[in-house]
């Protein structure tokens, strides 16, 4: 295949036997552009080992160079990190990537000149109110449409006092970690308070945390929701990045539709990443798991159960979960994943309308998603998006129902330019896909 086939639906492929595939998986996109961004913060270089290069981490890497950091990749895959001078204006590109879009703000307050945001169509329907409103409440000045969205200008002025802000993070937990990032940045640190309805993805503000106590900042949680940062210096050095276990997801549910075994290498023995919960998850679903030196591997049956389910503390996994739901044997309930209206697409829409159009029986709920199951699911469309997890779980889907063409899975490329690729080679299929963005 060439990349110019990207340009067409594709063909998601389906699974013709038992499946027995050792994989390897690209860095973690959140755990890449944390290190990216504290890497552009630091007192001295870094030099990062297994980063993500996807477009997520492309953006992030240019938004930090437009800050006056200097990146370089080395032949060997390594990225050497000088910090940011943050003497300079800039236009900062977020595409749709919600780290880019809620960690780069709160650094480019250290500038003194004007940052601009702006990103995609659908990045600018993302919510953004809580930086904007966190960045003013720092005395910061934002010139922004007044619809708490993407596009504004930060006028930074080169410092920040810092202290103590309250803030709603109920539709993302990207508005904390973007401001314990930048924290011990502002001249007394801060202290962030979350008061709102919920608190999502608890584990990537430990992920937070946990990077910045890495690099030696003082960092800690002072109550159920909120986190105080000292002003300090924040260490350089070598660091290296986990893979991605949210996009193993895809892989996991691989093997338990299709029967047989799937080994993730170098799956971390203790993790921040909210992917190690496919573990327990995909257990209960029917899935035996095995953890060794080689990693984890998952062993199927093409058995497939139901499951209730609270996703509050990893949404992303969402999709993996709702794909595997259409293709069980008894009903499926995620709860606690309202938040998702506001990921790359509105996900609990996009998944029940996917979902219903291939046959199967999806009905969103205020917070998440029931799936039934259906005798009657067919070959269709499976429509993206521009969300790399819609891809992903159609493809789930189209490993037992033929006919699935999935919409546009250059979108994949957000996180994970090699999907395709990877995926065939998982299935053996012989078909070599190209990097998406190669062409
Ligand atoms: O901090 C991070 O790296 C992320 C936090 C989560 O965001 P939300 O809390 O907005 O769901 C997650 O869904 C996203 O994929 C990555
Ligand atoms: C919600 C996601 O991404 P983002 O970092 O853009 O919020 C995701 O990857 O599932």
């Amino acid at each position: 295949m060439t990349a110019s086939h990207y340009s067409q639906p594709w063909p998601a492929p389906l699974a013709t036997g038992q499946l027995n595939a050792t994989l390897g998986l690209p860095g973690s996109k959140s755990l890449t552009n944390r290190e990216l961004v504290l890497s552009a913060l630091a007192d001295e270089p870094s030099v990062l080992t297994g980063l993500l290069m996807s477009r997520d981490s492309l953006l992030m890497i240019d938004a930090l160079k437009a800050l006056g950091a200097e990146i370089s990749i080395a032949a060997d895959g390594k990225v050497r990190v000088t910090p940011a001078t943050f003497d300079r204006s800039a236009n900062i590109d977020c595409g749709l990537a919600g780290t880019v879009m809620r960690f780069v703000p709160p650094i480019s307050v250290l500038s003194n000149q004007d940052v601009h945001f702006d990103g995609d169509a659908a990045a600018r329907r993302r919510p953004m109110k809580t930086t904007i409103d966190s960045l003013r409440a720092l005395g910061v000045s934002v010139t922004d449409a007044d619809l708490g969205a993407l596009p504004f200008t930060v006028h930074g002025t080169g410092s920040v006092p810092g202290g103590e802000i309250t803030i709603d993070a109920s539709s993302s937990s990207q508005f904390v970690s973007g401001l314990l990032l930048a924290a011990a940045r502002y001249e007394t640190g801060l202290i962030v308070r979350h008061e709102g309805e919920h608190l999502p993805s608890m584990p990537h503000i430990e992920m937070t945390i946990d990077c910045l106590a890495k690099r030696s900042v003082k960092v800690t949680r002072i109550g159920d929701s909120a986190w105080q940062v000292l002003p300090g210096p924040i260490s350089g050095g070598n660091f290296a990045i986990e893979p991605d276990l949210s996009n193993a997801g895809p892989f996991l549910a691989a093997a338990m539709v299709a029967g047989g075994s799937v080994t993730i290498e170098h799956w971390p023995e203790s993790t921040t990443q909210v992917g190690d919960e496919f573990d327990g998850i995909l257990q209960q679903m029917g899935a035996t798991i095995a953890r060794s030196a080689q990693g984890l591997t998952i062993t199927g049956t093409g058995e497939i159960h139901g499951i209730d389910i609270d996703l509050s503390i990893g949404g992303e996994l969402t999709p993996v979960i709702a794909a595997l739901a259409a293709l069980a044997d008894s009903p499926t309930v995620i709860r606690g994943v309202a938040h998702l209206r506001g990921h790359e697409t509105d996900r609990l829409a996009a998944l029940a309308t996917e979902i219903n159009r291939i046959g199967g029986i999806a009905r969103e709920t205020s917070d998440g998603l029931e799936i039934d199951p259906s005798e009657n699911l067919h070959g269709a469309l499976w429509r993206t998006y521009e969300d790399h997890r819609m891809a992903t779980a159609g493809a789930i889907i189209g490993l037992r129902v033929p006919g699935i063409e999935i919409e546009d899975v250059r979108v994949t490329s957000k996180t994970m330019p090699s999907f395709p690729g990877l995926w065939h080679s998982m299935l053996g299929t012989g078909e070599i896909w190209p990097e998406i963005g190669a062409q």
